[in-house]
């Protein structure tokens, strides 16, 4: 049975630990506060479109009383990985993959990438290379989810798409028994899970969601439904998704969904983004992952994001104020 630990399961975390428990593996996370206590109590409950369903867990607030297992989920927010780095090492065994699942260019982007960009660094989301020296690229996968989920009340996790799907893939390309060791459950319970060649495609594909409903349902304080059911809004979103088709062709990505039926799919979803959470919870926004970087790169490739721009520096701005981001935006 193939054990999994899923470091920092909170949303998607829990999501992610029932479906791999419902699906046979060996399951533990890392988590803390009244989820951790109130999963440990009960379990993990999952409301999703498959129904209600409740799997008991190993939940521990270390990961040494977890100890070394075949493969570990990171699924904190991006702010929390270089402090969660060293605390993920009990976990790792000689050959134990991590597979990263956040969202936002992840830490890893260049790394194992091939070409002139090679080997670049991004500070701000891997600062001092805390995360690359306790981890290492050579454990590393990427993740890319959808699935949008919240916790409702400790020990539950809601999850509004009916569309799941997680993507795994290796930061060069190859496909690797590794990823089909931990897609194998998640698909046996329920998450369809490809392993794929083209990691960062999907990246992109992703990041197009966080850069249009993110800094506008921020600026609304609202759910993407309704955010987007205003024309002006949309239009907005509309334009955000062109800029950000922009930026990843510009980055070897040609990103078939058009703008406009992007939109049209997130403005059928009642979801707040989960950076919408985080500013009304109190919590630490992934501002860089998902504005600032993307703005450093459309920078350097002399792409004009001038609705982006506006709507993510405004948005920072809210961050900033509500004293969730201490960057420089
Ligand atoms: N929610 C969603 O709908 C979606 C989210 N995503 C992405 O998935 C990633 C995870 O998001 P989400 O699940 O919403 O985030 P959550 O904040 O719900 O979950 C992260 C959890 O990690 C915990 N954590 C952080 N550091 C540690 C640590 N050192 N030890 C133990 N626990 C730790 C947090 O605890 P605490 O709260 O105490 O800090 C929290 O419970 C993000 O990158 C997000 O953008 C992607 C798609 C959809
Ligand atoms: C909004 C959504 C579901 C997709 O863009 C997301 O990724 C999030 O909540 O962070």
């Amino acid at each position: 049975m193939t054990r999994i630990c899923v470091f920092g399961a909170g949303a998607i975390g829990s999501h992610l630990a029932t479906r791999l428990a419902l699906g046979g593996a060996d399951v533990a996370i890392v988590a803390r506060g009244a989820h951790l206590d109130a999963v440990r109590a009960k379990g993990i409950t999952l409301r999703a479109h498959d129904g209600v369903k409740t799997v008991r867990v190993q939940a521990e607030a270390d990961a040494r009383a977890v100890g070394p297992v075949d493969a570990v989920l990171v699924t904190t927010k991006v702010p929390a990985l270089p402090a969660a780095a060293e605390a993920i090492a009990p976990l790792l065994g000689s050959n134990t993959p991590v597979a990263f699942v956040t969202n936002g260019i992840p830490w890893w982007y260049f790394l194992r990438h091939g070409g002139p960009m090679e080997g670049r660094r991004l500070p701000l989301l891997d600062p001092g290379g805390v995360i690359e020296r306790a981890i290492g690229i050579e454990r590393t996968l990427g993740g890319v989810i959808y699935s949008a989920s919240a916790i409702v009340e400790p020990g539950t996790v809601s999850s509004e798409h009916a569309d799941l799907r997680l993507f795994l893939g290796e930061p060069d390309g190859s496909l690797s028994d590794r990823a089909r060791m931990i897609a194998a459950p998640m698909e046996a319970g329920g998450m369809p899970t490809p392993v794929v060649a083209d990691m960062r495609h999907r990246v992109w594909g992703k990041l197009m969601g966080n850069m249009t409903s993110g800094p506008l349902c921020i600026l609304s304080r609202s759910d993407m439904m309704t955010t987007f059911s205003d024309p002006a809004v949309f239009a907005a979103g509309v334009r955000i998704a062109e800029e950000g088709a922009g930026l990843a062709l510009a980055y070897g990505h040609d990103l078939a969904t058009s703008a406009e039926q992007r939109i049209r799919r997130s403005g059928m979803i009642a979801h707040k983004p989960s950076i919408l959470q985080d500013l009304e919870l109190g919590r630490a926004m992934e501002i860089d992952a998902l504005f600032t970087v993307p703005l450093e790169m459309a920078r350097e490739a002399g792409v004009a994001m001038p609705t982006f721009e506006l709507c993510a520096r405004l948005a920072t701005r809210a961050a900033a104020a509500a004293g969730l981001y201490r960057g420089q935006g």
